[in-house]
């Protein structure tokens, strides 16, 4: 988060004055006071233009309390919809690919339904006839604004091709729906090529063809799992950035990385801050400075493509961004 912010002030331009406020929205936040994310705090964010989130998540708090109780609660009061999650190989930047793929796509996945609403229980709990249920709830009115959102990005792209991901040979009811109400907005966008494929197999074509990919659209589930899986092709988790869109803007948008709070390697300087940089980039251009977002994927460009043996520090490398980033 300091070095996203070390370099949003760098290149912002001098007459414009950034006002920033931090919240300690944390594990440290719900040790002290058991809350994650209250009604006030929700009223206090979204006076602010972006959100940029720092990833959350401690092995100290039980496993989804933080998670679902901020997080998720976050992004369904705000209607991030639109979880935006682009992922493009810079050339010399290294991946476990064979050869150099050209990679170049963005997932659009949906941000407010599918399995992650909450929606389940759980009955004899602990006991060996424990029954757990976790319904994916899918609305034609949620999965109708998100298709039509990709469909409309894949025609501003030079390639114009949107993929739907999904299973709807198992999960006919959630993947019928999906598949029609696809169907049925494509007829709008006659330019955009269409293509389908199950979720297992796209993990397939993420490592062996990615090159296929050009707009995907899928739901919340498949996206989150497939997304981890587009950063490691195309330049690790380290460098993979999203932003959760209000495309309405009746409330802010929250850019933040794709990854986890890392607690493997967390306070070490070891953590790669260019995912929460190029969020940063993803920020600036939904709030309309776009020569500065380019400012900031050229400096990780030139910095990727320039990155030798020498492990560096966060802190370092946030600096070396910072510093092109100014020009
Ligand atoms: N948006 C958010 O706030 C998210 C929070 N989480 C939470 O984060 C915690 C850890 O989750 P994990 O499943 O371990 O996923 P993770 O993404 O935190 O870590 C997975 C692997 O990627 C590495 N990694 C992550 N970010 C990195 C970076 N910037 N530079 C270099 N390596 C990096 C980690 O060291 C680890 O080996 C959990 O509590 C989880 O619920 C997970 C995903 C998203
Ligand atoms: C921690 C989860 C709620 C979210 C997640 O893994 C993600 O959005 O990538
Ligand atoms: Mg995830």
């Amino acid at each position: 988060m300091a070095q996203g912010l070390k370099v949003l002030n760098a290149v912002l331009p001098q007459d414009v004055k950034l006002e920033t406020k931090e919240y300690d929205f944390g594990a440290r936040r719900y040790h002290a006071s058991g809350e994650t994310l209250t009604d006030a705090d929700l009223a206090d964010l979204k006076q602010h233009d972006a959100i940029l989130l720092g990833a959350i998540g401690d092995p100290s708090v039980p496993s989804g309390v933080l998670e679902r109780g901020f997080l998720l609660k976050l992004r369904f009061a705000f209607d991030h919809h639109v979880n935006l999650r682009p992922s493009r190989l810079l050339p010399g930047v290294a991946t476990p690919l064979a050869g150099q793929p050209e990679i170049d796509f963005v997932v659009v996945r949906e941000g407010t339904e599918g399995p992650y609403t909450g929606n389940g229980g759980t009955i004899r709990k602990g006991t060996p006839h424990e029954v757990a249920t976790e319904v994916s709830v899918n609305t034609a009115f949620g999965v109708e604004r998100v298709v039509r959102d990709a469909f409309a990005r894949a025609q501003a792209r030079p390639r114009k091709k949107l993929t739907l991901v999904h299973k709807n040979n198992v999960l006919a009811f959630a993947g019928h729906l999906w598949t029609n109400v696809f169907n049925k907005v494509a007829e709008e966008f006659p330019e955009v090529t269409t293509d389908y494929i199950h979720v297992d197999a796209a993990t397939i074509y993420l490592v062996t063809d990615p090159a296929r990919f050009d707009v995907i659209v899928t739901d919340n589930l498949f996206g989150d799992i497939i997304t981890d899986l587009a950063a490691a092709v195309s330049g690790g988790i380290g460098v993979a950035a999203s932003g959760n869109i209000n495309p309405s803007r009746e409330f802010p948008s929250m850019f933040e990385p794709v990854h986890g709070s890392a607690p493997d390697i967390a306070g070490q300087g070891k953590a790669d801050p260019t995912a929460t940089v190029l969020s940063v980039a993803l920020l600036l251009r939904h709030l309309g400075y776009d020569n500065e977002a380019i400012r900031v994927e050229e400096a990780v460009s030139a910095d990727l493509g320039g990155r030798g043996e020498t492990p560096r520090t966060t802190d370092e490398i946030g600096d070396a961004l910072a510093v092109r980033a100014a020009g």
